[in-house]
């Protein structure tokens, strides 16, 4: 099995000042289109997902998380529910708005997406500030469940994104 932190380091790219100056972009993209490098990927964040205990459904956040959430539901058999940018889900929504390193944005899941106490996994590919993260943390607890924790492959401890999680179990599989 190839170490999933050798095949990241070689194959994750940094492209500086994009999409905009003084940022650093982690570009997965190329990690993902590598056989062993998906494979490992996977593997990895499956391992951590089960370290956090029974998860009833995983989550992820549009776009990059979407790559992601899915593989970790299948492996752990349980449902996926998608975390969207505003506009894009049709029935009735729970709604939050967030600023992250660049942007600022809302997400939304559907107010039936989750049943009372179900316990959520949320995945994403990058934790930078925090804000994407604690807002999907604010959705999917205004919908009554419980956030089991959430896994990243890239965390940015420079920004601070960790202390924005406080109380929610964090797992990254990488740090730059
Ligand atoms: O910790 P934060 O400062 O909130 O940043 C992390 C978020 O930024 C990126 O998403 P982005 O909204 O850029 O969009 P994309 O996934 O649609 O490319 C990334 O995929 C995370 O969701
Ligand atoms: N530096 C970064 N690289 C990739 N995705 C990000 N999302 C927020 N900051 C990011």
């Amino acid at each position: 099995m190839t170490d999933f932190k050798q095949v990241a380091d070689r194959l994750i790219r940094a492209i500086e000042d994009w999409p905009e100056d003084g940022v650093t972009f982690r570009d997965i993209t190329p990690l993902l289109a590598h056989p062993e490098g998906l494979a490992a990927t996977v593997k990895a964040l499956v391992d951590a997902a089960r370290a956090l205990g029974p998860i009833d459904v995983v989550a992820g956040v549009e776009a990059r998380g979407f790559l992601l959430a899915p593989l970790i539901a299948e492996a752990l058999g349980t449902g996926l529910v998608p975390v969207r940018k505003a506009g894009k889900l049709p029935a009735a929504r729970i709604t939050e708005a967030y600023a992250l390193e660049y942007a600022e944005a809302v997400i939304e899941i559907h107010a039936d997406a989750v049943t009372e106490g179900a316990r959520v996994l949320i995945v994403d590919d990058v934790l930078a500030t925090g804000g994407t993260l604690a807002a999907a943390v604010r959705l999917f607890e205004r919908a009554g469940a419980e956030v089991a924790g959430a896994v990243v492959l890239i965390e940015l401890p420079a920004l601070g994104g960790r202390d924005a999680l406080a109380g929610v179990p964090l797992t990254a599989l990488l740090e730059y």
